[in-house]
């Protein structure tokens, strides 16, 4: 293989910025053509392809975002749109494309290897919902954001005796939500993979306020349902003092953290070695610490598992 293009898709992730250097030095580094791809999948189709020098990715690995742009293309999910993409790429040569993304994005890069361009995905999305590997990049950094905002959100909690209700990002995902409210030491937490009952919650809250507890952080996955509904239903159970905090695009910018970096850089040298390899229709991952490649069609079908003793941890230190 002699020329190769990345680009990044989906919802930005801190992190992203390291695995473009990543995968472009690289390429450079084994005598490889590398090319650049701004705005997504709507960078193929509209031709935005250029090639790729050193100084190209100079001085963005500590910066949030993607310095080539993201999207979600409608387009690229029609066939037609697909075809354009890869005739753009077929137009310079190029056989084979990272893709810096998520689970959406790994679904377009299957589909676009059916045209016959060789892709590897690498997994970028701060949901960390992208089964064949243990971490996605975003991830990390994410989860510290929101971390660092409950803990300004308990101040004032405790300052005013009243329970919260902080909304965070993930989809369909809880682990932004599990890992968050178990470092942030929330009381209750609300994810998409287990079903817990209002009522349980606000005898929980009932029961803490009969020991003198005055104040109480609920943390509720957006893939579970909204602040604003969490609130609304609370207090058919329990008469308190809510407020709710819906934390938002927050949660997705900012300086990537030491470990979103070492993650995209890894991952972005090993998309690199995995089309030179000759692989192709594979998402890169670490697995306990050590690279790995797992096929697109696994990814699309397997559920990543969430751990169910952090959740049973959390409750029995938040009583
Ligand atoms: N089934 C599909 N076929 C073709 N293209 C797809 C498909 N699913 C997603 N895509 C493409 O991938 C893009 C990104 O997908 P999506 O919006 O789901 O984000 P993602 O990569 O999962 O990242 P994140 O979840 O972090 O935002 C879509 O806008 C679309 O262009
Ligand atoms: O930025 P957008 O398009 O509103 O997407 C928001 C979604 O993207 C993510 O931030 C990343 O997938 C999700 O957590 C969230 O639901
Ligand atoms: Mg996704």
């Amino acid at each position: 293989m002699r020329k190769i293009a990345v680009l990044t898709s989906g919802g930005d992730a801190p992190g992203m910025n390291a695995a473009i250097r990543s995968a472009v030095r690289k390429a450079i580094y084994e005598n490889i053509e590398v090319y650049i791809v701004s705005h997504g999948f709507n960078g193929l189709i509209h031709n935005n392809i250029k090639r790729a020098d050193l100084g190209d990715v100079g001085d963005i690995i500590h910066r949030g975002g993607t310095a080539l742009y993201s999207a979600r293309s409608e387009e690229f999910k029609t066939l037609a749109g697909r075809q354009k993409a890869a005739d753009n790429l077929k137009a310079l040569g190029i056989e084979g494309l990272i893709v810096i993304g998520g689970d959406g994005s790994y679904a377009g890069a299957d589909k676009l290897q059916e045209l016959g361009i060789n892709t590897v995905g690498v997994p970028a999305t701060i949901d960390n919902d992208i089964f064949g590997t243990d971490v996605t990049i975003g991830y990390d950094t994410a989860l510290n954001t929101i971390v660092d905002m409950i803990d300004r959100i308990r101040d004032t909690a405790t300052s005013h005796e009243r329970t919260f209700i902080i909304e965070v990002m993930g989809r369909d995902s809880g682990e932004l939500a599990l890992n968050a409210g178990l470092a942030a030491g929330a009381e209750t937490i609300f994810i998409p993979e287990r079903n817990t009952k209002m009522s349980d919650v606000a005898e929980r809250i009932q029961a803490g306020l009969d020991r003198g507890k005055k104040h109480s952080l609920i943390v509720v996955a957006e893939g579970v349902m909204s602040a604003e509904y969490c609130s609304t239903e609370l207090a058919k159970y329990i008469k308190i003092e809510t407020r709710i905090s819906v934390l938002g695009h927050i949660q997705r910018g900012g300086k990537p953290s030491a470990g979103d970096r070492v993650l995209g850089s890894r991952l972005g040298a090993y998309a690199v070695e995995l089309l030179l390899l000759g692989r192709s229709g594979v998402g890169a991952g670490v697995s306990r610490n050590e690279l790995t490649a797992t096929e697109f069609s696994y990814v699309h079908v397997q559920n990543k598992q969430y751990d169910n003793s952090i959740y049973q941890l959390s409750k029995e230190l938040s009583i």
